[in-house]
């Protein structure tokens, strides 16, 4: 025997120096005990599986199907083709032909299987070719688990808890259903593209790999829904933080870390979630700093008893400070890729720390439709492209009528089986609204004055009117509320 071991030796080297070819073994498990799991073999099965179905020339005779339990972390439920152990598949990359072959070895004394896949290389250009082949398998095979992923949308559960909950996340909003202003649509998939690609950017420029979105319209205008088209775009989980429910800033730290990266994370209603009393109270009398050290904070109030109420309200609960240490702070680079998502009913009714430049990136003001958001709306509901009384909705919309989205579809969607219905319904309202917005002209409302992302940028600081119906009313008593918090802070509430 150790005679047949010396010449199957030589006879190795013989063949390894007249081949033409390089062979690189990429097993299943590493390490002397063969526990560890090799990220490479798990990259290369995804990559073949891929390889399989896409491939136009035939597969190989013999292939493995099998069918992912239906609890696993893939969201196909269709069964999937795999290579055979002892089998074959050609590749091609930058001109060169590349052979996977998957073998399967049983170990002796034992029903253990060790499986391992071999890469069969040009010797000549295997230096060069091997790093840049495996990086494009790497990365082929990290865009397949990310697209057949299921995504999740998590929610903070118990009061107190620092705990996550979860559902699969199957929203169905996307960039294609939502109505926006083409040149707000196109900026945001611009951004967002250039944020999930930026990797190497954010590493040279030693930034966190994070966003901060502020979302901002009356309700109904779409706010959430862009939310979940955002997420649906670039395919990452959801983590929406009820932060009310959060107790202190350890708390909301703790939940914070347990985030995963790929993810957005949000923060409805920004304006109502959070109490601001203490830094509301710093910047009100200018004495606190959020830098100053204990001492220099107590010299800062008039008495102890005083210092000592301003702590007791900060140690239980959520303060804006906790939550810029997050967004900014040094727990924010905490994972990569997150999208930090903040929406209000009313973007001056938040605290102006949190809105500059590196924590709110970038602020979208979401309106009332404006002309081409009514025509693709009523496309979408009813299909109708052409009618002789949409050509009124733009005059109609210069003369004051306002309807969010949400109004504008549940007209529609109420007729959507006589579009002739739907279509003379929605002029009508938008006709009335126009009308009474031309009563009301002298009630005094101001429009907040941001820029609209649809529509109503032509009405840019021309005086605006409460609306009609309920909407006008909870603009009306939000506009209160926020005034009544930055002017007086909660002691005027
Ligand atoms: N731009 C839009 N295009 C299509 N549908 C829309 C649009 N905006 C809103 N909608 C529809 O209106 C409804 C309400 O929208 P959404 O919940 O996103 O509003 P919101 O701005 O988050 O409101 P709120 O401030 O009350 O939370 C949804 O059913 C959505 O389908
Ligand atoms: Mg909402």
């Amino acid at each position: 025997s150790q005679l047949l071991s010396l010449l199957n030796s030589l006879w190795q080297s013989l063949q390894d120096s007249l081949t033409p070819y390089s062979y690189f073994d990429v097993p299943e498990f590493l390490g002397s005990a063969s526990v560890e799991p090799n990220d490479l073999y798990r990259h290369v099965h995804l990559y073949l599986h891929q390889s399989v179905l896409s491939s136009p020339s035939l597969p190989p005779p013999r292939l493995t199907v099998s069918l992912p339990r239906s609890n696993s972390n893939l969201s196909s439920t269709s069964p999937s083709l795999s290579l055979s152990p002892n089998h074959s598949l050609d590749d091609t990359f930058n001109g060169h032909h590349l052979v996977w072959t998957l073998h399967a070895d049983t170990l002796q004394d034992s029903l253990e299987e060790r499986r391992s896949f071999s890469l069969r290389l040009p010797k000549r250009h295997a230096s060069t070719l091997l790093p840049a082949y495996l990086a494009h398998v790497s990365n082929s095979a990290d865009s397949l688990e990310r697209s057949s992923r299921t995504r999740r949308l998590h929610t903070n559960s118990q009061r107190g808890g620092g705990a996550w909950m979860s559902v699969p996340f199957r929203h169905p909003a996307t960039f294609d259903t939502l109505a926006l202003d083409p040149s707000v649509k196109s900026q945001l998939l611009a951004d967002l593209s250039a944020f999930s690609d930026g990797k190497e950017f954010y590493h040279r420029t030693g930034r966190p790999w994070k966003r901060g979105y502020l979302l901002h319209g009356p309700p109904g205008t779409g706010k959430s829904s862009l939310i979940a088209a955002m997420a649906n775009y670039l395919r990452y989980d959801v983590y929406d933080l009820e932060l009310t429910r959060v107790t202190s800033n350890s708390d909301l730290r703790e939940l914070l870390i347990q985030t995963t990266n790929r993810s957005v994370i949000v923060i409805e209603d920004i304006d109502c979630s959070l109490e601001l009393t203490g830094d509301r109270r710093n910047h009100q009398f200018g004495k606190v700093d959020k830098n100053m050290n204990k001492r220099q904070r107590v010299q800062s109030f008039d008495d102890d008893s005083d210092f000592e109420d301003y702590s007791r309200r900060d140690e239980g609960r959520v303060t804006l400070s906790g939550l810029l240490n997050f967004t900014d702070g040094l727990w924010s680079c905490c994972g990569e890729e997150r999208i930090i998502v903040f929406t209000t009913n009313f973007a001056d009714g938040i605290d102006p720390a949190l809105l500059r430049a590196g924590r709110m990136d970038v602020h979208v003001r979401l309106g009332h439709c404006g002309a081409h958001a009514v025509r693709e709306l009523v496309e979408r509901y009813v299909g109708v492209r052409e009618h002789h009384l949409l050509d009124n909705t733009e005059r109609y919309i210069q003369a004051g009528a306002e309807m969010t989205p949400a109004e504008v579809g549940e007209v529609l969607l109420r007729n959507r089986e006589v579009p002739e219905t739907a279509v003379r319904e929605l002029v009508a309202e938008l006709q009335r609204r126009a009308g009474a917005s031309g009563e009301e002209e002298d009630e005094g409302w101001e429009d907040s004055g941001a820029e609209s992302s649809e529509g109503s940028s032509e009405k840019k600081g021309k005086k605006g009117k409460p609306g009609s119906g309920w909407e006008g009313k909870v603009r009306f008593l939000g506009r209160l509320r926020s005034l009544t918090k930055s002017d007086s802070g909660r002691r005027g509430v």
